[in-house]
């Protein structure tokens, strides 16, 4: 083909797209423009704010409050029910440039050419071609669009851009926060797949939104509004046809629950049912390969000699279709929470608060599919053992079984925790050595500290424990009684007196502990005369035993019970040294 046909069948399918699209025809001309558009020239002077900002090393997300506050609080709006309308999905699908046609149809509400004109570059919320991520945190439009409801209601929207999911800086906690946060807060997200409904995509769907949910108050109702999949570059308009019937034909097979299916496959379907009021689904066509693979492109809907590149005819009659789907004024959906409807003002309260809740730790982190496995796995396997070492401890030593020396406890305990350990290890797991590592450590300490509380139940059934509280204490008594009469025949009644009061004393927790073991009552109280008598015990009789034995043992035997030398603390000596 000559260059001169090629300029001519351009012209052709120009003038073809004048008549064939009724409400295209009317404003698009073919002359070059120089003077940008009042469209172009509104778009220009406002822009898209970031309102969620999104930190470099891993330092998560922030509210960017003023910025929202100029945007919700302006006098115009602030008392205004709210609609927001959010799209969000894989990064590198085409949302930007999706919203930016939202944009020109809000800016051309009244008008049916609101596509605007024909050789128009696309601007507003900033979308390039290339592999690498364009919009990072959330965006929204730096101004609300004030719009009467045939209701005679009027509302204020906003449009809200998100980052793309799963791009190769984002862990799965940041994209989960993400799409959870501007699904908490729109009334209309826009689910922006490619292609087709994959299963992981209604199972990312399931997670983000159920990482949404639990932020939120738990109500009967359901938590989100409406939820739009867009399919983009749908390629079997034979079977499902284009737009929102062909959508809905398709979505209602996708999201079919059957008794034929998997438990894992109904759980999903029927958690998506749940969380959203109302499901729809467009199938939308690609906009031709030039709009993908060319990055010369600016998003002119039109062929222009200087630039041969188009959107087509397809894509551009199913968008005009699509974009008022979802901002008509009749298709308008107000924003609300719990049943009540939202202001501009409330909004700015719920972003607040929900951002907070993901700024802090007490929500989960959700992890990736084989992580959050291998956790699983290696969870599963160290109950297994750890059931098996409880089983066996229980036999030997279990709360109806006799007193056991405590050397021997301790040997059975080190030959079923290696067991219990042997087993966890033969487990298949997934995860990785390093994983399989970190868990047998928790394994091992969970054992060392069932046996410790092992060993206090054996103790428990020592007769000899048991009655050691009230014959430290009888004992305290007798030697009070021993020394006043003693000091009294001495004739140091003061120090007399002292014994009777602290013979007085002893009888008292005496009586205390047995009333406290016989009614099970004021338990603290019991407790805390069983670790007096428990010292008393251990800084008495058995500090006093002890010094003996050991000074019997060495040499200079009296050296022992003369006052402890204590050495010089090393880092004293260094100080001086120095
Ligand atoms: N295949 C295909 N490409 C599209 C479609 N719509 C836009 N594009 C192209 O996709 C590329 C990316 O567009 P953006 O709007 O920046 O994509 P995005 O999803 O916002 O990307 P991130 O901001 O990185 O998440 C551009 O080259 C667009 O021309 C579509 O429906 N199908
Ligand atoms: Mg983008």
């Amino acid at each position: 083909m000559t260059v001169k046909m090629a300029h001519e069948s351009r012209l052709k399918r120009r003038s073809i797209f004048l008549k064939g699209d009724r409400a295209l025809s009317s404003d698009m001309r073919c002359e070059e423009k120089e003077v940008p558009t009042e469209v172009q020239k509104e778009v220009g002077a406002v822009g898209p704010v970031h309102i969620v900002l999104a930190h470099e090393d891993d330092q998560g997300f922030s509210l960017d409050e003023e910025a929202l506050e100029r945007l919700l609080l302006r006098e115009e709006v602030v008392d205004l029910d709210v609609v927001v309308v959010s799209v969000a999905g894989a990064f590198r699908k085409g949302k930007s440039f999706l919203l930016d046609f939202l944009l020109r149809y809000m800016y051309n509400q009244s008008s049916s050419s609101w596509m605007g004109d024909a050789e128009e570059p696309l601007t507003g919320f900033t979308w390039r071609g290339g592999c690498e991520r364009e919009t990072t945190g959330i965006q929204a439009w730096g101004q609300l669009f004030l719009v009467d409801r045939p209701d005679g209601s009027k509302v204020a929207v906003m449009l809200m851009d998100t980052q793309g999911a799963f791009d190769s800086q984002s862990t799965v906690r940041d994209c989960a926060t993400l799409f959870a946060l501007s699904t908490m807060v729109s009334s209309i997200q826009v689910y922006n797949l490619s292609q087709n409904v994959q299963e992981d995509d209604l199972q990312h769907l399931q997670l983000f939104t159920e990482y949404g949910r639990l932020a939120m108050e738990q109500t009967n109702e359901k938590p989100f509004q409406r939820l739009m999949f867009l399919v983009r570059d749908w390629s079997y308009p034979y079977e499902h046809p284009y737009g929102l019937e062909g959508g809905h034909s398709f979505l209602e097979k996708r999201l079919q629950v059957t008794q034929q299916q998997h438990e894992e496959l109904q759980t999903v379907r029927r958690h998506i049912h749940s969380c959203f009021s109302s499901i729809s689904c467009f199938l939308l066509p690609h906009p031709g390969l030039r709009v993908a693979t060319n990055p010369a492109f600016d998003g002119q809907i039109l062929t222009s000699l200087s630039f041969p590149l188009d959107i087509d005819e397809d894509f551009k009659r199913e968008l005009f279709c699509l974009v008022p789907t979802l901002l008509a004024p009749e298709n308008l959906v107000v924003k609300e929470i719990g049943g009540a409807k939202l202001t501009c003002r409330d909004l700015l309260h719920y972003f607040k608060a929900y951002m907070k809740i993901y700024q802090g730790e007490e929500l989960p982190h959700p992890k990736s599919m084989l992580q959050a496995t291998a956790e699983a796995n290696n969870l599963a396997a160290v109950a297994g053992a750890r059931a098996l070492y409880t089983k066996s401890m229980e036999q030997l030593c279990g709360g109806d079984t006799p007193y056991m020396a405590p050397l021997e406890l301790s040997r059975r305990h080190h030959a079923l925790r290696l067991e219990a350990v042997r087993h966890f290890r033969s487990v298949k797991k997934m995860g990785g050595e390093e994983l399989c590592r970190r868990y047998q450590e928790q394994l091992e300490a969970e054992l060392d500290l069932s046996h410790a509380s092992y060993s206090k139940l054996n103790d428990g059934k020592n007769i000899f424990r048991a009655v050691r509280t009230p014959a430290t204490l009888l004992g305290l008594v007798f030697l009070c009684y021993a020394t006043s009469l003693f000091t009294g025949l001495l004739g140091a009644r003061w120090l007399a007196s002292m014994c009777h009061l602290l013979m007085g004393v002893a009888l008292v927790a005496l009586l205390t502990w047995l009333y406290t073991r016989y009614s099970g009552e004021l338990r603290p109280l019991g407790h805390v005369i069983d670790r007096v008598a428990a010292a008393l015990w251990e800084q008495t009789p058995h500090q006093v035993f002890s010094k003996l034995c050991e000074a019997l043992r060495s040499r200079g035997r009296l050296a022992r019970w003369l006052p402890i030398r204590r050495p010089r603390l090393a880092s004293n000596n260094n100080l001086k040294k120095n």
